[in-house]
């Protein structure tokens, strides 16, 4: 059986956050706003996967309102919902994502993002490609007032 997920997310830019992107900590002058790490690349990986298991999105499982989960990592998110997955006898055959940012450059952290996601997927790092793009400085990613982020999964079991 396979199964195929997308998953889409967005946030904020916000001054005083650390901006981590895909489990790294990039380096850069502003961070993204959420309840959790805000890690957007990692959530949309999260939402394709769920999508794939027809099991809804991380706001179900992991509440933006639950005090206990505050400032969670969101590799830990990632964790949690892949192991949904294995429970059901699920392996992944490849996963495909897109950031969609103007600033920063992520070409030069993309390697280390799919080491941590290939680690967690149990997976290897060539299952796990990721693309950056900017919007050409148009949108609100282009303003840089954000960024968002897109995944593509398949998965299967057999
Ligand atoms: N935040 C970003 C955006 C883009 N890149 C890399 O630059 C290439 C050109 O981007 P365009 O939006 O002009 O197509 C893109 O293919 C990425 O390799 C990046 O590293 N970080
Ligand atoms: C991850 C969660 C939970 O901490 O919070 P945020 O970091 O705000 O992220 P978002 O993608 O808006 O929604 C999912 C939330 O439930």
């Amino acid at each position: 059986m396979i199964r195929i997920g997308q998953g889409f997310d967005v946030h904020q830019f916000v001054g005083n956050r650390k901006l981590i992107i895909g489990g790294v900590h990039i380096p850069y002058d502003k961070g993204l706003l959420g309840h959790s790490d805000a890690d957007v690349l990692l959530h949309a990986l999260a939402d394709a996967i769920l999508g794939a298991l027809a099991k809804g999105d991380i706001g179900r499982w992991f509440p933006d309102h639950d005090p206990t989960i505050k400032g969670i990592d969101s590799k830990e998110i990632l964790r949690k919902v892949w192991q949904y997955a294995t429970e059901e006898g699920f392996t992944i055959e490849n996963a495909d994502m897109t950031i969609i940012a103007q600033k920063p450059k992520m070409a030069e952290h993309i390697p280390k993002m799919k080491e941590i996601i290939a680690t967690i997927l149990e997976c290897e790092i060539n299952q796990i490609n990721i693309k950056a793009t900017t919007t050409e400085k148009l949108g609100f990613t282009g303003r840089e007032e954000g960024i968002a982020a897109q995944a593509v999964v398949l998965l299967s079991k057999w």
